[in-house]
């Protein structure tokens, strides 16, 4: 069977899935496009030759019965509405982060699909398929560590533009984190507070760069989460969970080593594209073969993207207010027990 995409938003990370889905992945292929820049979706069916329809908007192209599924990947602010429509024409959905930009706005997605009884939607929080964060996984899973106390991590990008402002470090940056942590360590979050340290020289000014975050969760883990995105030397990554028994990292991004002129050096990322490419490979394969092997896929959740919503809110709240920000979820739905988690790796 081969599984039949519609494409909402044909801008960066759009284009990247659609290549991947018809390039470099099996079972799946691009049968309808829509943007609301309508150029920019016939400019895509060129690009790649796609033997694809351009509808003028998400509803026309969600009503194509050849659409099985909804690729959201259109601005944060039109996510909700999207994913909505296709949920209720039940349609299974991918959807870029954020599922929604509010808490509420997930939950009306969360009651939406458990109306339809079935998983439907998968939130593309696409760490938790990169071999990196499986292996840490792995390891805190079989105890390797004992219980996790601590967990240090960075998320670093060489610059932002002029529209990136102090919120988006939340919304934008640290919601892979936000999501990736919990998961990680099985606990769920408690409190938030931010602390700003001296301001970089190289941020403009609606942005204070860089941010540190403390997360603490329910069983009393401490995360600090540094997020600076204009820290020039490029796109730096790292995750560090502290233990009883030991402390696991995440591994470096591979990078060729060289010996010359004295010194020993090995690259850098420059751009988030590259450093989660083959995880965004193994994450849309696992959506396409779970969609036809199990009938729902097993990716992160709708209920993951409300967890990252409240989380998200918590965390621009304690930005404003410097204050301890308490973190608190609605009790989970047993429709979304478990812990989603790729199978395949
Ligand atoms: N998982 C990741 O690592 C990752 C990386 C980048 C972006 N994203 C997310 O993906 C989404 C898209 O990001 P991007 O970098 O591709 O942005 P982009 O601006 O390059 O592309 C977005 C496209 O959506 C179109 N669009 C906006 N509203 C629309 C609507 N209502 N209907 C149809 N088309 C609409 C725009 O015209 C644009 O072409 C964002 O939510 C972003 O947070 C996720
Ligand atoms: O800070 C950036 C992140 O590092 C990337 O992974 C993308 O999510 C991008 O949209 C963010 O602006």
């Amino acid at each position: 069977m081969t599984v039949k995409f519609g494409v909402v938003g044909t801008g960066a990370i759009g284009r990247e899935h659609i290549n991947r889905i018809t390039n470099s992945l099996s079972g799946g292929k691009i049968v309808a496009v829509t943007d609301v820049n309508q150029d920019s979706a016939k400019q895509t069916v060129e690009q790649y030759q796609l033997d694809a329809v351009v509808y003028p908007n998400d509803l026309a192209l969600i009503a194509d019965e050849n659409v099985d599924v909804v690729v959201v990947t259109s601005w944060g602010p039109a996510h909700e509405a999207t994913v909505l429509a296709a949920v209720e024409a039940g349609k299974y959905v991918f959807c870029e982060k954020p599922l929604a930009t509010t808490a509420e706005g997930c939950l009306r997605i969360v009651e939406a699909e458990m109306k339809q009884g079935k998983k439907l939607v998968q939130v593309g929080f696409m760490r938790r398929y990169d071999s990196g964060y499986v292996q840490l996984k792995e390891a805190i899973d079989k105890g390797e560590i004992g219980q996790p106390l601590m967990v240090r991590a960075v998320h670093r990008n060489p610059e932002v533009g002029e529209s990136y402002v102090t919120e988006m470090a939340v919304v934008d940056t640290l919601i892979h984190e936000i999501d990736a942590l919990h998961w990680l360590v099985n606990d769920d979050y408690k409190s938030v507070q931010v602390v700003f340290p001296r301001k970089t020289k190289y941020a403009h000014d609606k942005v204070q760069d860089p941010q540190l975050f403390t997360i603490e969760t329910n069983s009393g883990i401490v995360m600090n989460v540094e997020v600076f995105v204009n820290c020039k030397y490029g796109y730096d990554i790292q995750c560090e969970v502290i233990g009883e028994d030991g402390v696991v990292y995440l591994p470096e991004f591979p990078s060729v080593v060289t010996r010359k002129n004295g010194k020993l050096s090995s690259g850098i990322l420059q751009d988030w594209k590259y450093r989660f490419m083959d995880a965004y490979d193994v994450e849309i394969q696992d959506f396409i073969d779970s969609v036809v092997k199990k009938g729902e896929p097993q990716g992160p959740t709708s209920w993951d993207g409300y967890i990252a919503a409240v989380t998200a809110d918590a965390c621009v709240k304690a930005q404003k207010t410097g204050e301890k920000e308490s973190i608190s979820l609605q009790e989970k739905p047993a429709f979304y027990s478990g812990n989603a988690v790729c199978e395949t790796l």
